[in-house]
């Protein structure tokens, strides 16, 4: 293994991994930390999907530095911590002190900061993160149900996050090559960070700070940060030039959409798929704790759509959200529709069912962590950001589309099943 990755969330971790195979590296995702002796094969790359993005800091510290143990054991030669491109994260927030464990166990004396990825429109300029055209903070992820962002400034989220001292370096570093960039981080050495924001607008920017940190042992971002690290393994002849992905076999069984996200993209998904004609179940957390509403229910009414692919889901708007977290609590609210689509998922398993696509990280969690598969293969992209996988370990296989809350295109849950053909 040439590169371990630490991903505080599922649909995150097969964001990268996809990331990572695109650029050339076979490329596993595990779900958890894997037993000592876990047979990972010929792999380069392994990312290690955790579910710690909104856990206290001192869980999510433990939880990170428990895969890391495992990585370095495993041979990874760079570790990449991945959060989300749009920096979710609590008003306790743990990706700086996730950070700063990471920072001290690995001995490094300096680290980025770089959720940049530009083919979802996620890019930094002067430390501030935008969404598309709009600041983080003007961005529909004001709204989230579980990490609602209201600060743009990156400089300023880790500073409160992180214990360490937190620097900038600028784009027009950046569009100066990758001496300018190293150049840029002695000089944040010499001024005493120990963190530094780095600004990425396009994917050319990436590719720069890919190679300035090619001797860093820990990187910080999100999956664009991946576009430019493979490139120095093949430098060194670590890495062959003509690496093949492995094959992709289609189980066969019934299809299913399971979507907890409640962002704007997957809302609108949803909002054509019901215009195209997919059959859709909608669940709400005050109806399901007042018992009116069970999965033997759903499941019933999942069998019985044998025309098309059914779609269950509780997206809702914020104000129904908000609303719903009033009566039940912000955790508890999450929590009772996780639980409900978790076990949803696995009473589809006992049916039959073997394709499934589930949107939100949170609720990828949930839903994977019931399946239980040991790791992902990563299979073709659907959207940036979005691959099928295919679990691998006891059972039958099944085929997953794990898609991050805010990506993909409006067709989304329609479009995904070509690939499955
Ligand atoms: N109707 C609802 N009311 C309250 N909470 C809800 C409702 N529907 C879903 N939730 C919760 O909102 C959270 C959504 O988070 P999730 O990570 O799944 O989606 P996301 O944040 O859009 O995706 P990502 O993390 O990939 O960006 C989950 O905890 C889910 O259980
Ligand atoms: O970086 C992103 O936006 C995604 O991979 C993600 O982490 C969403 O949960």
């Amino acid at each position: 293994m040439l590169l371990g990755a630490i991903a505080d969330d599922l649909t995150g971790a097969s964001d990268l991994a996809l990331m990572l195979s695109r650029e050339g590296m076979r490329t596993v995702q595990t779900i958890g930390v894997p037993p000592a002796d876990f047979d990972l094969g010929d792999v380069d790359a392994v990312v290690v999907a955790l579910k710690s993005r909104t856990n206290p800091a001192t869980e999510a510290v433990a939880m990170s530095l428990e895969a890391l143990v495992w990585l370095k054991a495993s041979g990874a030669r760079q570790i990449i911590f991945k959060y989300c491109s749009t920096f979710d994260s609590t008003t306790k927030g743990n990706i700086g002190p996730v950070t700063d464990a990471l920072v001290a166990e690995l001995g490094t004396d300096l680290t980025i900061v770089c959720p940049a990825f530009p083919a979802n429109r996620r890019t930094i300029y002067k430390g501030h993160l935008f969404v598309g055209d709009q600041l983080l903070s003007d961005s529909p992820m004001r709204h989230h149900p579980l990490t609602p962002m209201t600060d743009s400034s990156l400089v300023r989220l880790m500073a409160a996050q992180s214990v360490l001292p937190v620097g900038l370096v600028s784009h027009n570093t950046v569009v100066r090559g990758a001496d300018a960039v190293r150049e840029a981080f002695s000089d944040a050495k010499r001024r005493g960070d120990r963190i530094v924001v780095i600004d990425a607008i396009s994917d050319a920017d990436l590719r720069v700070i890919g190679e300035a940190v090619a001797d860093f042992p820990l990187i910080t971002g999100g999956s664009g940060i991946a576009i430019g690290l493979s490139e120095n393994f093949r430098r060194t002849g670590l890495l062959p030039t003509n690496r093949t992905a492995g094959t992709f076999a289609v189980p066969a069984g019934r299809a299913a959409i399971l979507a907890g996200s409640c962002s704007e993209a997957t809302r609108g998904q949803i909002k054509r798929a019901i215009e195209a004609g997919i059959p859709a179940l909608k669940l709400d957390p005050v109806t399901i704790t007042e018992g009116k509403m069970t999965v033997d229910e759903v499941l019933r009414w999942a069998l019985s759509q044998t025309e098309n692919v059914p779609l269950i889901y509780s997206s809702a708007e914020p104000a129904d959200v908000l609303a719903a977290q009033k009566e039940l609590g912000q955790e508890r609210a999450g929590e009772i529709i996780e639980k409900f689509l978790a076990r949803t998922a696995i009473g589809l398993r006992e049916n039959g069912f073997r394709r499934l696509i589930v949107a939100g990280g949170e609720t990828s969690g949930a839903v994977v962590g019931a399946l239980a598969p040991a790791a992902l293969f990563i299979g073709p992209e659907i959207d940036p950001g979005v691959p099928w996988t295919l679990t691998l370990g006891e059972g039958e296989p099944m085929a997953l589309a794990l898609k991050s809350g805010n990506f993909g295109g409006p067709d989304f849950f329609l479009k995904a099943w070509e690939m499955l053909k």
